[in-house]
């Protein structure tokens, strides 16, 4: 099952031609500087930007073949778009008019969300966050086959922003509903995406699963504080002694800080790059909880040339190590060349 993307579309001074596809259910991040088509993307989909050319299939049904109207997908706006004379209750009732029966009910869509004591208030005596979980729900209970989500919480401050994740995270989680979501920020797709789409200029520079597109050294995003690998991992088991939690990434065991998580959790973990020091042979006395052998796969100059960054694969499992020019030469780091990861279990940050 998958949404197959394809939109071509040019203005006066930009032109936009992409492909993808992504495996459904899950969440597609859109990814790319201002101005690279993002919102044209999700405006062709919608129907709302009738492009020169549009194919949206969504498991094997041609939605681009419909009006706008009869594509049954959701869209949540940066600034929510409620409706300011109705309260949230009415709100979120005007989303279920004219919708068919579905799985999204009001009550657990209220509860996912967390808007339960706000169903009585107007827009105006909302935060930022609350009204934003307002619109998701709005978006769900009109029963989406698709629902499409353009920088959700970029009108958020920090904060809003850490409390809204969660919700949209069991939204990922809960909900069975393909995701489409525009964003600036790489903790955003980390935490969210399944799929990550890069785009720039108007072309996709990269799309695929989220962990391998991050993980790759070659992409513009992979600098600076940006780059690292994103792993998905099973919580497996518990060392109180040593106030570590080890995690299974396909075989792979990471140690991390103790985790308040029950033991098969499904969870993400994020490496930055600036965490992964490389080694040929094992170390002794080393303060490193994590020593992972694998296998280089690609080496590649940063774009300011100040740095190296290397991909290390163990199997399908991809970390990503920033080094110096001077250790890259010292280490002889090149692709095939068997290496050991080796990174502190506080430097992973668990998503
Ligand atoms: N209606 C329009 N008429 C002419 N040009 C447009 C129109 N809409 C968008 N553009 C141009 O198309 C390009 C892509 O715009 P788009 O809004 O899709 O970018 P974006 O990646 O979503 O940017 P941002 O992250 O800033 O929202 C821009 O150069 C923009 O100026």
């Amino acid at each position: 099952m998958s949404l197959d993307v394809t939109v071509k579309h040019s203005f006066p001074s930009f032109s936009l031609d992409i492909s993808f596809s992504a495996p459904t259910p899950g969440v597609v991040a859109l990814f790319g500087p201002s101005g690279c088509g993002k919102t044209t993307v999700m405006s062709a989909v919608s129907g709302l930007l009738k492009a020169d050319e549009a194919r949206v299939v969504l498991d094997g049904d041609v939605l681009s073949d419909r009006q706008p109207a009869e594509r049954r997908i959701g869209v949540v706006f940066q600034d929510g778009r409620l409706f300011p004379h109705m309260t949230v209750a009415a709100n979120l009732r005007y989303g279920m008019r004219r919708a068919p029966a579905g799985p999204v009910k009001f009550d657990e869509a209220v509860e996912l969300l967390g808007i339960g004591h706000l169903l009585g208030r107007r827009p105006a005596k909302l935060s930022g966050g609350e009204r934003q979980r307002v619109a998701i729900g709005r978006a769900l209970l009109s029963q989406p086959r698709l629902l499409l989500m353009d920088e959700p919480m970029a009108a958020l401050d920090s904060s809003r922003k850490q409390e809204i994740m969660p919700f949209l995270a069991r939204l990922h989680d809960e909900m069975n509903i393909p995701i489409m979501i525009v964003t600036h920020s790489i903790e955003e797709v980390a935490r969210l995406a399944d799929t990550l789409v890069l785009i720039s200029k108007g072309h996709i520079e990269a799309s695929g699963p989220v962990g391998a597109v991050l993980a790759r050294a070659d992409l513009p995003f992979s600098t600076g504080s940006n780059a690292g690998a994103v792993i998905s991992a099973t919580v497996e088991q518990h060392d109180h002694a040593r106030w570590l939690t080890q995690l299974d990434a396909q075989g792979v065991k990471i140690l991390v800080p103790i985790l308040d998580r029950p033991l098969g959790t499904r969870l993400r973990v994020r490496i930055p790059a600036r965490e992964v020091a490389l080694a040929l042979e094992e170390p002794r006395l080393i303060s490193t909880n994590n020593v992972i052998a694998g296998t280089v796969r690609t080496v590649r100059e940063t774009e300011d040339k100040t740095m190296a960054l290397a991909e290390v694969a163990v199997g399908d499992v991809l970390f990503l190590s920033q080094l110096t020019p001077d250790s890259r030469q010292d280490l002889d780091i090149q692709p095939n060349k068997p290496v050991l990861a080796l990174f502190k279990s506080i430097g992973v940050q668990v998503l």
